[in-house]
C-alpha cells in the first residue's frame, strides 16, 4: 500500500464556471499495474470515507478479499472537497494565503468526476477494468463513466442514483440546518461549526440504518430506566465520532453537490445520459434502503444499455453497501465472469 498526492498546478475549471487555482489529490494505490496494463480498480468513495479503503472496506479490498492486490492495482482518490488530503475548504487559498473555509468555491460531483479523470491520466491509466463506487461514490463513478465511456470497462454502481431525490435532498438540509444553527460555523475557524455538524451526523445516521438496526443495538432491557438510552448515547458518540475526524465546511460542500447531482443537466436527459454509459454494468441495490430506494436503482439499470441489477437483502439500510461485503463480494465475483471480455451481458431488472 503506498499514500501519494499529485499536485496539478494548472487552473481546475469548475462546471459552474468558478475555477481552483491548482488541485491537490491525495490517493491510495494497492498492488501493481500489470504488463497488459489491464488489472486497474478504480474506487470512489462515498460522502466520509478517505482514499484507504483497504481500511474502511474491509470484506471487499483486501489481501484475502474478491479485489486485492496480488491480482489486481486499486487506485482510491480522495474527493475534492473532503479533508484527507485533496484541496478542500481548510486548505490555503492561494489568491488570498488564508485557508478558503466558506470561500471554497462550489463544485458538483461531475467536477470529482473530472479530477478522477486528471489523476488517470497522470497516472497513464488508459482503461479501467472494474470502476466501483456506493452512494455519493457511486454517483461520481457514474458520471465519470458518462463523459468518459471508452475508460471503463466494468462498472459497479452501488446504492446510489441517477439524480439526488427531493428526499435525499431534504436530508441534506436538515443536516445544513443544523451546522447553521452553529454560528461558529461563520467564524471560519478550522473546528467552526463543529456542534452543528455532531448533530448532521446524527440526522444523517437515521437515514443510512433502519428501524430494525436500532432496534438490534440499541434496545433497553433495563424495564426501569426513563432517561440516559442507549439509542441517545449512541446518536451522540456517533457525532462525536465524526467531529474529530471532519469539518463543517467539508461536510457543507460535498452536501450541496450531492444536493445537485443530476445526470441529465445540459445532456438532453437523464435516460440519454445514462445510454451513453459502454461499460458492463452491475448495478446493486440494499433492500431495506431508505435514502437510495430499490426503485433507483432499477431506474439505472433499466436506462444504461448492458446493464444488470441485483438487490442485495440487508436490514442494515444504506450503509448496508458498506456492511454486507460478503453478499456484494459475491454477486460482483460472478458478474465479472459474466462480463469478461466477448461476453454479452443479460440485462434484466
Ligand atoms: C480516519 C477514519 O476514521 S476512516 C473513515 C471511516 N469511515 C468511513 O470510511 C465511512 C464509511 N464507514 C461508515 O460509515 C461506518 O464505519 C460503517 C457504516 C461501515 C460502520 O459503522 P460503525 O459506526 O463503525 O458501526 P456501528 O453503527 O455499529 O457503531 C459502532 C460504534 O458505536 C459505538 N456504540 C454502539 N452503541 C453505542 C451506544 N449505545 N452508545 C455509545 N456508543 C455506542 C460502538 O462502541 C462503536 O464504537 P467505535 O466505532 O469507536 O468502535
Ligand atoms: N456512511 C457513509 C455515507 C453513506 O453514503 C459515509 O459516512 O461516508
Amino acid at each position: 500500500m503506498s499514500i501519494h498526492k499529485f499536485n496539478y498546478t494548472k487552473t481546475f475549471p469548475l462546471e459552474n464556471g468558478k475555477r481552483l487555482k491548482g488541485v491537490q489529490i491525495a490517493y491510495h494505490t494497492y498492488g501493481r499495474l500489470n504488463t497488459r496494463k489491464d488489472n486497474v480498480i478504480w474506487v470512489c468513495h462515498a460522502l466520509t470515507a478517505n482514499s484507504d479503503v483497504f481500511d474502511w472496506w474491509p470484506g471487499l479490498f483486501g489481501e484475502k478479499d474478491l479485489f486485492n492486490p496480488q491480482e489486481y492495482y486499486i487506485i482510491c482518490a480522495n474527493i475534492i472537497g473532503s479533508p484527507y488530503g485533496t484541496t478542500n475548504p481548510l486548505s490555503i487559498n492561494p489568491s488570498t494565503d488564508q485557508p478558503y473555509y466558506l470561500a471554497f468555491p462550489q463544485f458538483s460531483i461531475r467536477d470529482l468526476a473530472a479530477a478522477h479523470e486528471l489523476l488517470a491520466a497522470h497516472l497513464g491509466i488508459a482503461k479501467i477494468k472494474v470502476l466501483i463506487g456506493g452512494s455519493l461514490g457511486g454517483q461520481q463513478a457514474m458520471e465519470w463513466a458518462i463523459s468518459h465511456p471508452e475508460r471503463i470497462e466494468t462498472l459497479v454502481l452501488l446504492a446510489t442514483n441517477a439524480q439526488h431525490s427531493p428526499w435525499g435532498i431534504a436530508f441534506n438540509e436538515s443536516q445544513r440546518l443544523a451546522i447553521r444553527a452553529d454560528r461558529t460555523f461563520y467564524a471560519n475557524k478550522p473546528h467552526g461549526g463543529a456542534k452543528g455538524l455532531k448533530v448532521a451526523r446524527s440526522i444523517a445516521l437515521l437515514s443510512y440504518r433502519t428501524y430494525e438496526t436500532y432496534g438490534a443495538t440499541q434496545l433497553e432491557t433495563d424495564a426501569d430506566k426513563i432517561d440516559d438510552f442507549k439509542a441517545s448515547s449512541y446518536q451522540n458518540y456517533q457525532g462525536e465520532k465524526l467531529v474529530k475526524r471532519f469539518n463543517a465546511y467539508s461536510y457543507w460542500f460535498l452536501s450541496k453537490a450531492m444536493d445537485a447531482h443530476h445526470v441529465g443537466r445540459g445532456r438532453n436527459s437523464i435516460e440519454q445520459a445514462l445510454q451513453a454509459i459502454t461499460a458492463k454494468t452491475l448495478v446493486i441495490g440494499i433492500s431495506s434502503d431508505q435514502l437510495f430506494p430499490l426503485e433507483e436503482q432499477q431506474f439505472l439499470a433499466k436506462h444504461i444499455p448492458a446493464a444488470k441489477f441485483i438487490a442485495i437483502n440487508s436490514f442494515y439500510g444504506h450503509d448496508g453497501f458498506l456492511i454486507e461485503t460478503k453478499q456484494i463480494s459475491k454477486e460482483i465475483a460472478a458478474f465479472l465472469k459474466q462480463a469478461a471480455p466477448g461476453k454479452t451481458v443479460q440485462a434484466f431488472i
